[in-house]
């Protein structure tokens, strides 16, 4: 059974729509790459499958219940996490205060602080760090394990890999590669870098101006077909 059903989604901003009739499925375990141009609608997308944003129409049905018109909380309390795009930390905060506070309300589960630090061991000597003062990848991990606390079922996470060095971004994608292939987490991201998108996950899905344009399995697909769906290029 899927864990995430989106049917005939449609989300927007103002008059703008964002989020055209989207349908997918994500099933318990798979990992999801979202590619699409900036604009393309997915940062929407992701906030409204997380509650964060409102829904025109259509439904998100997660663990064979409709949570459409749930608010945010509620929807993390049943296993819904988002890492927002720009990771949204509290900068006055520790490593260690921003990862406690997000587990105050966490659905029962085994991810605990001490279990983060232990999947993200870049985040131990920092613990006692203000979040304003940590490095674009150190956030990273300091969002992810945020999520994490709340003991998700499907962590959503928006642009993984903007504004980090190749490093840095090896240490995230370490990290998830853990999640996945230990706990068998799902998840459904935001990457930018196509390279990328089709070696993490085990499918993709290309959004185009709001529209899923494209969706494969990643051993199934070759990237130039992912960069002309991308662009709204038909090849023939
Ligand atoms: N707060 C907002 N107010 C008005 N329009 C918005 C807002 N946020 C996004 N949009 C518009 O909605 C459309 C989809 O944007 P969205 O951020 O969801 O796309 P995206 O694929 O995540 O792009 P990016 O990679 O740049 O984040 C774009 O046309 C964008 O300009």
């Amino acid at each position: 059974m899927s864990l995430l059903e989106v049917r005939d989604l449609t989300a927007g901003h103002g008059l703008l729509t964002a989020v055209r009739e989207m349908s997918f499925e994500v099933r318990e375990g798979e990992t999801v790459a979202l590619v699409g141009a900036n604009g393309a609608g997915k940062t929407t997308l992701l906030r409204t499958l997380a509650g964060a944003h409102h829904a025109t129409s259509g439904s998100v049905v997660f663990d064979g219940a409709d949570v459409t018109h749930l608010p945010a909380y509620k929807r993390v309390r049943r296993g819904v996490a988002l890492v927002p795009e720009g990771r949204r930390l509290f900068g006055d905060m520790t490593v260690e205060e921003n990862l406690l506070v997000a587990g105050r309300r966490a659905r029962p589960g085994p991810w605990t602080l001490q279990r983060v630090l232990e999947a993200f061991p870049m985040l131990e000597p920092l613990r006692g760090r203000r979040g304003a003062s940590l490095s674009g990848g150190e956030q990273q991990a300091t969002s992810i394990g945020r999520a994490l606390m709340t003991n998700p079922r499907l962590l959503l996470v928006d642009e993984v890999s903007l504004g980090l060095s190749p490093v840095a971004v090896d240490a995230v994608y370490a990290s998830l590669a853990h999640l996945t292939d230990d706990d068998g987490a799902t998840l459904v991201l935001v990457e930018q870098d196509l390279g990328r998108a089709l070696t993490v996950a085990d499918r993709v899905i290309c959004v185009l101006e709001g529209r899923i344009v494209l969706e494969a399995p990643s051993d199934r697909i070759t990237r130039d077909e992912v960069t002309a769906a991308y662009f709204g290029v038909d090849r023939v």
